[in-house]
């Protein structure tokens, strides 16, 4: 039996109460997702563990991972999420506008991969057993604007530092690709920084990184074995028309949530502005010097930051990595703005072809 977690356990406080407020009015009960599916999603509430299905007001595509929900009974036995809260943080993919990052967008190109993480690990290698370079800067920059841009407070953890004899010169070359961020050395095999990955009570983490980067390893030694079998117990007993097969939101023993799900893993850069401001806060404070507003660090006369290049001040990789990033991020903004234009065309399309069928004119 999957054991039941107080709501306060599970990540609730105040500011989610008052927020529920109208739901409760309204009879509904609330559970924080643990895990979606196209048919019906997994959640927790205070009573345990159940499979609720997509009310009409929330498909698929609006509830994720992490999320609050407000959910609703039926005489029969059967549950459905009513309404899902307004998000404090989270990883959006597709096309959703940049003001939409608290609340739901209804827009089905936008799909919301994990909400309301406070903290999110970046789990990268300090070497790969067969040799060859430590961290891949580049990545971790990638994904530092990604955290950046959710909201979340992103923390680099370099892994499987038992591999190298001296850690600290690494530490010290990522701490310069990652201003504002934390950055932690782990060891699951040796047992090194574990403790302090644990989020703390009624907070929630999530993890990203590479295929490789020790993740799952990870995981389960935050998790210990126990509540890996207790949380996956529902795998087993294969009730409903979905098996579980496991959470993407574990609660850890000793309190605290960690989100481990493989879409995140694998998600791209997207509507980045912020987060790539963040990620690279360095830069911008050096733009602020340039003679241009609008200055691309190009080739631009009275560029401050081609001259801290030139200084020796910041590394030409970090430069090249920021235009890089910029470039997709802009391509990837642009690609979604067709795409939502090409949406609103159709809408409009089927709009028309019904107003004629029944005889209307155009307005
Ligand atoms: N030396 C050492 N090896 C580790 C450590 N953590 C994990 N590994 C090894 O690294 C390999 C990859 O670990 P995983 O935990 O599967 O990595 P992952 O990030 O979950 O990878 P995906 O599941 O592909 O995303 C495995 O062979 C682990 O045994 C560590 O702290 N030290
Ligand atoms: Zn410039």
């Amino acid at each position: 039996m999957a054991s039941a977690f107080s709501l306060t356990e599970l990540g609730w406080d105040d500011g989610w109460a008052a927020a529920f407020e109208p739901h409760t009015d309204a009879g509904l009960l609330p559970a924080r997702l643990v895990r979606v599916d196209r048919g019906a999603c997994t959640a927790l509430s205070a009573t345990g563990e159940f499979r609720a299905e997509y009310g009409a007001r929330s498909p698929a595509h609006v509830a994720c991972v992490g999320d609050w929900a407000a959910i609703r009974g039926f005489p029969d036995g059967r549950t459905e999420v009513a309404a899902v809260l307004p998000r404090r943080t989270a990883f959006v993919r597709g096309g959703v506008g940049r003001g939409s990052r608290g609340g739901l967008s209804g827009d089905s190109s936008g799909q919301a991969l994990a909400a309301n993480v406070d903290v999110v690990y970046i789990a990268e290698p300090a070497a790969h057993e067969t040799g060859g370079d430590g961290p891949d800067l580049g990545r971790i920059e990638r994904l530092l604007a990604l955290a950046w841009e959710s909201g979340a407070t992103p923390v680099v953890l370099i892994t499987k530092v038992d591999l190298v004899a001296d850690p600290s010169v690494l530490l010290d070359t990522v701490a310069g690709v990652a201003p504002g961020a934390g950055i932690q050395a782990v060891s699951a095999a040796g047992g090194i920084g574990l403790e302090p990955l644990r989020p703390g009570p009624g907070r929630t983490a999530a993890l990203l990184g590479p295929s490789g980067a020790g993740k799952s390893t990870l995981v389960n030694a935050l998790c210990g074995d126990e509540v890996m079998r207790t949380q996956r117990v529902r795998a087993a007993d294969g009730r409903g028309r979905h098996t579980t097969t496991h959470r993407e939101l574990l609660v850890l023993p000793g309190g605290g949530l960690l989100i481990d799900t493989p879409g995140l893993r694998r998600v791209g850069l997207y509507e980045s502005d912020e987060g790539l401001e963040r990620a690279f806060a360095d830069v911008e404070e050096l733009a602020a010097g340039c003679r241009f507003t609008d200055c691309a660090h190009d080739a631009e006369p009275g560029c401050a930051v081609l001259a801290a290049v030139e200084s020796g001040d910041l590394p030409q990789r970090r430069l090249d990595s920021w235009h890089r990033l910029r470039r997709e991020a802009a391509w990837m903004a642009g690609r979604t703005d067709a795409r939502l234009r090409a949406e609103q065309t159709r809408k409009w399309k089927i709009i028309h072809k019904e107003m004629r069928r029944s005889g209307r004119s155009r307005p």
